[in-house]
């Protein structure tokens, strides 16, 4: 198959599959709200909407610029209800986990709860994204505090990208998901020469 063709070829397989959107708030009381739903709709609708916490998910097709049509889940993130993610991570081509790069406090849990779902063998090697939401605010960790404080270093069984994002100026966000569809088609590209290769075996 030719290059252009095979290009293709994935951007129809991620069509059929989905990308899951998690993120680590701690709960409602604490307000720790990272901006899943926000960050869907900028990109679905290129609109700031007013949301309630998401008890369930949203489901929503959004195209890149780059064309890559993607399903994206978007899970909620209350503490009562994280106990479901692990329900939507079959059949996910990439992660997407959003922290709210401004709630140093609670960033120890994300970076539990991120590695918990990594560990997961549904997610093994599947890409990751994290962005590094609510760069508009004062005292936001940047994308290397937020390496570090992930410990992402130690995350060597995946391609992952950490890339600052905000819903009020809209930046980053075509980039994230540009990073993100890119990830998707090189993994999805080296498990099939992988697969290639041993069959060849
Ligand atoms: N300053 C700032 N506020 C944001 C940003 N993104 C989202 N918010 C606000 O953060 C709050 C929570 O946003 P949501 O999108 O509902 O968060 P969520 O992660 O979907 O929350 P759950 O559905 O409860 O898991 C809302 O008040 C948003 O307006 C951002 O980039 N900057
Ligand atoms: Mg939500």
């Amino acid at each position: 198959m030719q290059r252009q063709d095979r290009s293709c070829a994935y951007m129809q397989y991620i069509r059929r599959r989905v990308l899951a959107f998690c993120d680590s708030s701690l709960n409602l009381y604490f307000s720790l709200l990272s901006g899943k739903s926000s960050i869907l709709y900028k990109l679905k609708l290129d609109e700031n909407l007013m949301l309630i916490p998401t008890i369930g998910f949203n489901r929503e097709n959004i195209k890149t610029e780059n064309g890559v049509s993607l399903t994206v889940w978007d899970v909620g993130g209350q503490e009562e209800i994280r106990n479901l993610w692990t329900h939507y991570l079959q059949n996910t081509d990439g992660l997407i986990y959003v922290v709210d790069s401004a709630h140093r406090q609670s960033i120890h849990v994300s970076a539990r709860e991120l590695h918990n779902i990594c560990d997961k063998e549904e997610m093994r090697g599947v890409p990751l994204l994290v962005m590094a939401n609510k760069q508009d605010l004062p005292d936001q960790m940047n994308e290397a505090e937020l390496v570090s404080a992930l410990n992402l270093g130690k995350m060597n069984d995946r391609k992952w990208k950490v890339q600052g994002t905000s819903v009020i100026t809209g930046d980053g966000l075509s980039e994230a998901i540009e990073m993100l569809a890119s990830l998707v088609i090189e993994h999805r590209a080296g498990a099939t020469s992988n697969s290639n290769a041993e069959r060849d075996l």
